[in-house]
This record gives structure tokens, sequence and C-alpha cells, in this order.
């Protein structure tokens, strides 16, 4: 038996037309609004593939926590298998010993609180090019281009959240060749290898440091404790998944926080104050600061609350039938948590549409999985590894923003204007680029 109702057959009569055209552009709205109707553990058929989609924090807690072990795999989507090298990364790989050791490893020797620490002069460095290039563009009204990196993720990023037929219907996979979707995901795998073996032969030629990710990862290799080969393909698994969870989603804090601040003019003035009057006229926030920037913390808080970078997490699948809430959920049934609807349910938050930070200031709630109506990196053994270092890089990056410019609206713009439209994929993004008039502040020497 079934949770709850299926989604009403679509105009055409097919189940899989009729599902998709509800989905709209936004999939974690649409879901949120059906929610509403067919309540929080909600089942339906896209395509061939049973699904259910999960909308409040009890049954979030019920699958990633109490019954995680049965939960913890990934769908083997066409593009994940790809991009993982067969299974040989941690993101998007199936669980099982393969995933066990890696994700292990790494959470030891490339995720751990010692390497994030290690990093802070890479982030730092980053973040002095990202002010450097706004003040030269200040100066010179020069164009925004894109790299190389930009665009090939940009690719991965549309590929991976995108729609492949054989994702829905497997035995009709051919139709993704014959659509050129196939050829259009190898082209892009393909770059993408290319572009981390060139980066690996130049550290192994001498060319870059000991103390980076592919530096980290090389000397791992030489280690004959580890208790499983760790290969080169397990090598760029890991970097792919470095380039894919470290990317969009710390910029997508960073622009969802720019945003929220400028549609709420007291709260940029609060957080303005801060760094400003803690830092006076030291010239640039380092990371030793950043802990003390106590309302910033609550801001990004908010902002991962309001904005989850990744709406309906990652997917999962179901590893054996089971019970959740009462219902059966048969085995390979794919799993989406809507934490984006969870993290704006009015039972858990007062004035949830709201952007407050102060929400978070008399209370412990955190993102680091515990609390399941805010789970912005996700719960239990899938959770993110990357948590602290993405929000570590939002926070230095939103800071020293603050601190070094004033921020506007184009002229003539008002806050109302702000266009809000998301664009959905693994990770979101804004409709249209949040366009702001930078001016170098005076509190800077
Ligand atoms: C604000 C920044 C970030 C957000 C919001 C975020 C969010 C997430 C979410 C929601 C998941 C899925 C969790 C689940 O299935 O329960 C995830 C997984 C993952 N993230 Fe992040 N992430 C961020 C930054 C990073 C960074 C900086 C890295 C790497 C440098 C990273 C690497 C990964 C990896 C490897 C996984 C897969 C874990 C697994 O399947 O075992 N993430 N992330």
């Amino acid at each position: 038996s079934w949770p709850s109702p299926r989604f009403p057959p679509g105009p055409l009569g097919l189940p899989i037309i009729g599902n998709l055209h509800r989905l709209g552009e936004n999939p974690y709205r649409s879901f949120r609004f059906l929610s509403e109707k067919y309540g929080p553990l909600m089942s339906l058929k896209l395509g061939c593939i049973p699904t259910i989609i999960v909308s409040s924090s009890e049954i979030a807690s019920e699958i990633l926590k109490t019954q995680d072990l049965i939960f913890c795999t990934r769908p083997r989507l066409v593009a994940f298998k790809r991009y993982s090298y067969g299974g040989r990364d941690i993101g998007l790989s199936p669980y099982g010993e393969q995933w066990r050791q890696l994700r292990r490893i790494s959470m030891l020797e490339v995720f751990s609180a010692k390497r994030v620490q290690a990093f802070q002069s890479i982030r730092e460095e980053e973040v002095n090019v990202l002010v450097q290039t706004l003040l030269r563009r200040i100066s010179s009204d020069g164009d925004c281009t894109s790299s190389k990196y930009h665009i090939l993720l940009n690719e991965m990023m549309s590929l991976l959240g995108g729609f492949i037929l054989g994702d829905f219907f497997p035995s009709m996979w051919w139709l993704d060749v014959l659509t050129g979707t196939r050829a259009r995901l190898e082209r892009s795998f393909h770059s993408m290898d290319e572009l981390l073996e060139e980066e690996i032969k130049k550290h192994m030629h001498g060319g870059g440091s000991r103390d980076d990710f592919i530096g980290v990862l090389l000397e791992l290799q030489k280690d004959l404790s580890l208790g499983f080969p760790l290969t080169r393909d397990h090598i760029k698994g890991v970097l792919m998944d470095v380039f894919l969870g470290g990317s969009d989603t710390s910029a997508s804090v960073l622009e969802s926080g720019m945003t929220e601040l400028m549609r709420n003019p007291p709260v940029m003035k609060k957080a303005q104050d801060e760094v400003r009057g803690l830092l006076g006229n030291k010239g640039k926030v380092e990371e030793g600061d950043v802990q003390q920037l106590y309302y910033l913390k609550l801001v990004i808080k908010e902002v991962l609350r309001l904005h989850p970078p990744a709406p309906l997490l990652a997917p999962r699948e179901c590893m054996q039938d089971c019970k959740i809430n009462g219902c059966n959920i048969p085995k390979k049934t794919r799993v989406y948590v809507n934490a984006w609807a969870i993290s704006r349910d009015p039972r858990y938050w007062q004035d949830p549409e709201a952007f407050i930070p102060e929400r978070f200031e008399d209370n412990d709630i955190n993102f680091k999985g515990q609390h399941f109506e805010f789970i912005p990196f996700g719960s239990g053994r899938r959770i993110c590894p990357g948590m602290s270092l993405g929000v570590v890089a939002a926070e230095l990056a939103l800071a020293n923003l603050l601190y070094r410019f004033d921020w506007d609206l184009p002229g003539g713009m008002s806050k109302e204007d702000i266009n809000m439209e998301e664009q959905f994929g693994l990770v979101i993004r804004r409709k249209s680029p949040l366009i702001l008039v930078a001016t170098p502040t005076s509190v800077v020497s």
C-alpha cells in the first residue's frame, strides 16, 4: 500500500508526463505545494521509478538517522556513474565497501579539521583575488568573463541536475544515444578528466603544493597501510567531488547572502557595523577574525535556512523493503528529502519566509545534521563532508565583501525589484544574476 495518493495523471494520460509537468521548473516548490495536499511522505512514479518525497523533519529523521543504513546509497543515475569513474568517488557512488573506505580515508585525511585549517592561506588568497577583481572592475568597467572551469562546471551541473531519459525509463537508454545526450555526457566527462589529469601531472612533476587537495591525495596513494589500493581513478573521483561539491554550493551561499542583505538593509547595516567595528582599519578580514563575527555567523545560518544550495539534498535510494511512517517502501525506491520545504515549515519556524538572523540567537540549532528542521548539509552517513570548508569559505568571502565595500542597487532599482526566481539543478542558481554597485569603503586605509 502506498502512503498517499499518487499524482493524478497528466493531460496526455501518461504518468511520466502527468508527474513531470507538475514539477515545473522548481520541483522543491512544487513538492511543497503538493505535500500540503498529499502529506509529508508523498509517493509518485517518475517514469518507471518509484519515488518518495519527504517534507517533514520527523520523516527526514526517520530516513537519515533511524533507518540511515537502509537509505544511505545513491541511485545509479547515468551521469552519476560517469562522473564518479564508475563508482570510484564519494558523492555519486552507491554505498558499499569501496565507498566506505574512500569516505573514511577522506574524512581523516582530506576533510578533517586539521586540513580545513591547513587550507586557510589558499582561501585567503582566493578571497583577496575576488576583492582585487572587484576593485579593478570599479575603475576599468571590465567585462565578466568565464574561465574554462566555469564552462565545464556549468555543463556538468546541467547534466547532473537535468533530465536523462535512461534515469526514468532504464530500458529506453538508447533514446539518450539518439538524442545526443550520451555523447554530450561523454564529451563533458572527457574534458573534465583531461583537466584533472593535467593538474595531477603538474603536481607529480613538482608543480604543485603538497598541502593542497591533489598533493594530499598523491601522498596518500603512497601509504601502504590504507587497506585498499587508491587508484588514479579514485583520486580523480574525489577531486571531481571537490569540484562539484565545493564550487556552486559556496557561491550560492554568497550570492543568496548578498541578495538577502540587499533586501534587508537593517540586517546589512548590523552585519557591516559588526565587521567594521571589529576590524577598524586593519585592511582585510582574515579567518582568525571571522571567529569573532557572531552576527555574520547568524546571517550565514539564516541564508542556509531560506536558501539551502541543494534544496532536495542529493538523491538517495532505499536498499531493502521497509516501513516508513507505517507505509511500505519497496526496495530501490528513489528518495528526495525536501530540505528547502522543511526549513520553511511554519510548525518549526516563526514567520518562516522572513529573513531574520536573530532567530538563531538564543538557541543551539545548527546545521550539523542533528536538528532535522534545518539540514542544508543532509545528515547521517552521507552528510556533506565539506561542511566546514564550505561554511568557512562563505563566511570569509562575505565578511570581506561587507568590510571592503558599500553596496547599492543599480540606478533606479529598488529592493522590491530584485528578481528572486531560481533555476533548479542539483545546486540552485538565480535565474538572473544579482547586479550590484560596489563602492570601496573609507573604513579601509
Ligand atoms: C555551503 C556549502 C555546501 C553545501 C550547502 C553542501 C551540501 C551538501 C548536501 C546537501 C549533500 C548531500 C548530503 C546527503 O545526501 O545527506 C552534500 C554531499 C557532499 N558534499 Fe557538500 N555542500 C557544501 C560544500 C561542500 C564542499 C566545500 C565540498 C568539498 C570540498 C563538498 C563535498 C561533498 C561531497 C563529497 C558530498 C557527498 C557525500 C557522500 O555522498 O558521502 N561539499 N553536500
